[in-house]
């Protein structure tokens, strides 16, 4: 394990460089060269971007999972002192690499999970926006970074924040946490509404620009679902103690109750840019030039009861939850099944939720599941989510006048 003063710097490994999340990090690595620099950087498929990040900024290493890619990104930095390296299991190598202090975990779903494991086992600190890995397989994440004497950094924002309110709390056992969700672009809709809404209106996320598989995510409030799994396995909490309060400004980032009733709340801009650069600093805060907020452009912040009978994601992630084991697991699939089925027009938006809702039902469920059962999981839900999709009469299909 590597101790950092405030002046060492941080060597940092970004899985997802490439993505929203990725970029951003790039950001605050490029702003604090001092503080920070990056060894891996690694994309699934946009090699143009990957080449762009790696002349900039000069890691030793790049990967390209899709391996279709390789040869060009090899050819384009063939001049440099950088090693180029393609497929998935690169990355779970590289990962490994001594250098390393910090691996930022920004690549989207289920394939962060064995790059994450294989990190921790290499005594790195984690830095997570992955929050798939922790609701796939949150007890074995969190074990073996108990085992390795890993530290598991909140990136996400929600997390960030409570994560941020704990300090200096060690003692003070938490009574509950409160987890703002926006409520996406169809807050307030009904599902009549939602029958016909298009990958378009939904990507249209009023306080974040993300990734396209989270802002779906948001919008079917499936994304305040799998962060309450991750609030649950980052800060050691039952599901009674997570609660979901829709905040549509995205100002108060979640907040903390106390046993004496006290409430911390941590607040600002939305900008994701904080809450990475905290992961990264961590335990310093760093001066920055971000946008400063101020309370008099936000006279009313407001809060309300998130709508459950129509986003009924949320309440099928409280039921797995309950019901523990793999269910969690079999969620996470059947809804990175049928967010990529949503984007591509093969199914309508309320689909969704019938697709996990089958899976739920019908996947094999096991009660204490190991790594390869989680493996398994993963897999078989997928094939079942998209017969699922294949059987489902016409009419449900996503309705876009546009095409
Ligand atoms: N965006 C945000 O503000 C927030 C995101 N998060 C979480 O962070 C993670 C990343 O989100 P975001 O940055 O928005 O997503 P993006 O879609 O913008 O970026 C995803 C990144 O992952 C890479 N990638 C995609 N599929 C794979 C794969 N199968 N194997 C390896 N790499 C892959 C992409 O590569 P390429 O582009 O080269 O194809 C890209 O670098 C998600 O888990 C999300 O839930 C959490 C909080 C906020
Ligand atoms: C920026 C971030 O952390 C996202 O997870 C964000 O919270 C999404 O917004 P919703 O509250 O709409 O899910
Ligand atoms: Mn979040």
């Amino acid at each position: 394990m590597h101790n950092s003063t405030h002046n060492d710097i941080k060597i940092i490994a970004i899985l997802g460089s490439t993505g929203s999340i990725g970029t951003q990090t790039l950001e605050v690595v490029k702003e604090n060269p001092s503080l920070f620099k990056v060894v891996l950087l690694t994309g699934n498929a946009n090699a143009a971007l990957l080449i762009e990040q790696a002349i900039a900024f000069r890691p030793q290493h790049v990967a390209i999972c899709d391996e279709s890619q390789y040869p060009a990104v090899k050819e384009a930095l063939a001049g440099y002192e950088i090693r180029v390296h393609g497929g998935h299991q690169a990355i779970t190598e590289l990962v490994t690499l001594p250098e390393i202090n910090i691996v930022l975990t920004a690549m989207v779903g289920f394939a962060g999970l064995e790059p994450t494991i294989a990190a921790i086992k290499a005594g790195k600190t984690i830095a997570l926006a992955n929050k798939e890995t922790l609701v796939v397989a949150g007890d074995i994440i969190t074990e073996l970074a108990q085992q390795h004497n890993v530290k598991i950094l909140p990136v996400d924002s929600e997390h960030s924040a409570i994560f941020q309110c704990l300090v200096g709390e060690e003692n003070n056992p938490i009574e509950k946490i409160i987890l703002t969700a926006s409520g996406g672009p169809f807050r307030g809709r009904n599902a009549e509404f939602l029958a016909n809404v298009t990958r378009e209106d939904a990507l249209k996320h009023p306080n974040w620009v993300m990734g396209a598989k989270i802002t779906i995510d948001s919008a079917s409030l499936m994304n305040k679902g799998l962060e309450v799994i991750e609030a649950k396995w980052l800060f050691g909490l039952t599901a009674d103690q997570i609660e979901v309060i829709v905040h549509p400004q995205s100002i108060v980032h979640s907040l903390v109750q106390f046993q004496d009733g006290s409430i911390k709340a941590q607040m600002g801009l939305p900008d994701m840019k904080l809450p990475i650069q905290y992961a990264l600093a961590y335990p310093n805060r760093v001066q920055n030039n971000f946008k400063r907020f101020d309370f008099t452009a936000y006279p009313n912040l407001s809060f309300e009861q998130p709508d459950t009978k129509t986003f009924r994601n949320l309440a099928l992630v409280f039921d797995a939850l309950h019901k523990g084991g793999n269910m969690p697991c079999i969620v996470n699939a059947a809804n990175e099944v049928a967010v990529a089925a949503f984007l591509h027009k093969k199914i309508g938006f309320l689909a969704m939720s019938d697709v996990i809702e089958a899976c739920m039902q019908q996947v094999f469920f096991i009660a204490r599941p190991n790594l390869t059962d989680y493996l398994n999981t993963d897999r078989e839900t997928r094939i079942f989510a998209h017969n699922f999709i294949n059987n489902i009469p016409h009419k449900v299909l996503q309705f876009d006048t546009n095409n």
